[in-house]
C-alpha cells in the first residue's frame, strides 16, 4: 500500500468509547504520531452509525461518514473499533482482501474468526494487529510474539476482564450490589455493549483463546475454552471467602500439557497475599510462565476509552512504520499448526468445598475418607462454627455445621467425583460451593 514517504491514510471505523479518543489522538497529535511512524499519517474518515450522536471527542464534522466500505476501499489503514461479528467482521476481511493493514480491539471476533483473518492478511501480505484486544492497555501480546519468541510459554494466567474485577472488588471491599457495580462500569466505559458478555466470562473466554494462541503457537477459539462467569458469586460467597482470608477473582487460564491444552475462566479463590489478589477495580495483570524466562507479570488498565486508546496507537505506529518498510512479517501461528483443546477434567487445580453437614461426631472422619478415596488431600479444613438452617427448628433437631475445606492439587474429573459423592452422603446437608483456589503463580 503506502510507499516510501507517502502519507499513511487511516480510516476509522466506529467512535464510540474507544474510537473516540484514537479520533482525539489521530487529529490532536497528529504531528507526535506522524514522527514516531517517520512518515506523515492522515485520518481520512470515521465511519459511525449516528453522526449526530453525542462523543466523548467531538469528531470533525468532515471526518464523518455513514458509508463505512468506501472508506475501507480509501484507506491504508482501518482502525476497526465497532464491536462484534458484523459488520466489523465483513469490514475487517475487506479490508485485508485489499491489502490494507487492518488494527483492531475486537476479541470476541478474533477468538472466533482469528485463524481465518490471519490467513487472508498472509494471503494478500496485509498487516492484522489487536494488542488491544487483551489486558487493554497493556502490551501483553506484543510481548509474547515478539520478546518470548525465543522461548517455550508454558502457562499464562490473569485477570483480563476489568469489568467482572471491577464488579467483584467493589462488592468485596465496599458490599456494593452487583448490579450497582455493573451498572458503574458500564458508565465508565469498561463493558461490552452486551455486558452479558463481560458477566458470563465469554469476554474473558475470548481473550484467552487469543492468549493460548499466541503463546503456544497453535490456533484456539472461544468454543474451546471452559468458561463459568460471575453471575453465580454470591454476596456470601464473597463474605466466606475474606473470612477465610481469600478473595474471588475471575481468572482466565492456558496451560500447555504434552499432548495439548487447557483453557478455562473461572471465578477462583485467591489468598490475599497473592500478586493478583491486590489488582483492583478496571486493572487487569497477566502472568506469563516460560521455560527460561520464568515468571513474568503484566500490570495495568485493562478496560476505559483511554487506556485502549494508548494499545491502538501503539499498533497504529508499528503498523503505519511496516507498511513504510514493506517488511513482510513471519506468523506467530504457522500455517497448519495444531494442538488440541483439553477438556477442563484434565485441569490441575486446589478446589475450596463449603458444606452444610449434620452436627454430630464422625461426620469429619466421614467426608476425609471420600476425598481420600478419590485421591484429593486436605489442605486445610475449617469449622467456622455451627450455624442455623433458615427456618423453623424442631426441637431436638440438630442445628448443622458449616465444613469448609481448602484441598491439595487435584484433577478435575476426581474433585466433581468427591463432589457428587459428598452429596450423597447422608451426613451433608448441602454444598454450598465449590471453587477452584489458585495458591501458586
Ligand atoms: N471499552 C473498552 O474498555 C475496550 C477495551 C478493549 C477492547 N475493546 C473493544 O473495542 C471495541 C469497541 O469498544 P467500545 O467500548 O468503544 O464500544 P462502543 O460500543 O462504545 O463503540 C462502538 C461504536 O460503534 C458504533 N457502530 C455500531 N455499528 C456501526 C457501524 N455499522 N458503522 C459505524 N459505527 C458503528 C456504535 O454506534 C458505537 O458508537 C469492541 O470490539 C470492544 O470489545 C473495548
Ligand atoms: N469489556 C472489557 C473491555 C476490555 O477488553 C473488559 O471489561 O475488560
Ligand atoms: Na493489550
Amino acid at each position: 500500500m503506502a510507499q516510501a514517504e507517502d502519507i499513511v491514510r487511516i480510516g476509522l471505523l466506529g467512535a464510540g468509547n474507544v474510537g473516540a479518543q484514537v479520533a482525539r489522538t489521530l487529529v490532536e497529535e497528529r504531528e507526535l504520531i506522524s514522527a514516531r511512524v517517520g512518515t506523515p499519517v492522515k485520518l481520512i474518515g470515521v465511519a459511525v452509525r449516528d453522526p449526530e450522536a453525542p462523543r466523548d471527542w467531538k469528531i470533525p464534522g468532515e471526518l464523518l461518514t455513514t458509508d463505512a466500505e468506501a472508506l475501507v476501499d480509501e484507506a491504508d489503514l482501518i482502525v476497526e473499533l465497532i464491536g462484534g461479528y458484523e459488520p466489523a467482521g465483513a469490514l475487517i476481511e475487506r479490508a485485508l482482501r485489499r491489502g490494507a493493514a487492518v488494527v483492531t480491539g475486537n476479541k470476541a471476533l478474533l477468538a472466533t474468526r482469528g485463524a481465518e483473518l490471519d490467513a487472508i492478511a498472509a494471503e494478500t501480505g496485509a498487516v492484522l494487529r489487536y494488542e488491544a484486544s487483551v489486558g487493554g492497555a497493556i502490551p501483553i501480546l506484543r510481548p509474547i510474539e515478539e520478546s518470548l519468541s525465543g522461548d517455550r510459554i508454558t502457562k499464562v494466567m490473569g485477570i483480563v476482564n476489568g469489568t467482572t474485577n471491577y464488579i467483584l472488588d467493589q462488592m468485596d471491599t465496599t458490599g456494593a450490589a452487583f448490579g450497582d457495580a455493573l451498572a458503574e462500569a458500564q458508565k465508565l466505559g469498561y463493558a461490552e455493549a452486551d455486558p452479558t458478555a463481560d458477566v458470563e466470562g465469554h469476554d474473558a473466554a475470548a481473550k484467552a483463546a487469543i492468549l493460548g494462541t499466541l503463546a503456544f503457537h497453535a490456533p484456539f477459539t472461544l468454543d474451546e475454552v471452559y468458561c463459568e462467569g460471575i453471575s453465580q458469586v454470591t454476596a456470601d460467597d464473597i463474605e466466606a471467602a475474606a473470612a477465610s482470608g481469600y478473595v474471588i477473582k475471575l481468572l482466565a487460564i492456558a496451560e500447555k500439557h504434552d499432548d495439548g491444552a487447557v483453557l478455562r475462566v473461572h471465578p477462583t479463590l485467591l489468598p490475599r497475599t497473592h500478586p493478583l489478589a491486590s489488582v483492583r477495580g478496571a486493572f487487569n495483570a497477566v502472568f506469563v510462565v516460560a521455560e527460561n524466562a520464568g515468571e513474568l507479570m503484566f500490570y495495568g488498565q485493562g478496560a476505559g476509552g483511554k487506556p485502549t486508546s494508548s494499545a491502538i496507537m501503539g499498533d497504529v505506529v508499528a503498523t503505519a512504520r511496516r507498511l513504510r518498510a514493506s517488511v513482510a512479517e513471519t506468523p506467530t501461528v504457522p500455517a497448519g499448526a495444531h494442538l488440541p483443546a483439553l477438556p477442563i477434567e484434565r485441569a490441575t487445580t486446589q478446589y475450596y468445598i463449603d458444606m452444610q453437614v449434620a452436627d454430630r461426631e464422625g461426620v469429619i472422619a466421614e467426608i476425609a475418607q471420600v476425598l481420600a478415596d478419590h485421591h484429593v488431600s486436605i489442605e486445610s479444613m475449617r469449622q467456622p462454627g455451627s450455624v442455623s438452617v433458615e427456618g423453623e427448628v424442631e426441637s431436638g433437631e440438630s442445628l448443622g455445621a458449616q465444613v469448609q475445606i481448602v484441598t491439595h492439587l487435584a484433577l478435575e474429573k476426581d474433585l466433581d467425583a468427591t463432589v457428587k459423592q459428598l452429596k450423597s452422603l447422608d451426613v451433608v446437608k448441602s454444598v454450598t460451593s465449590v471453587l477452584r483456589v489458585e495458591v501458586e503463580k
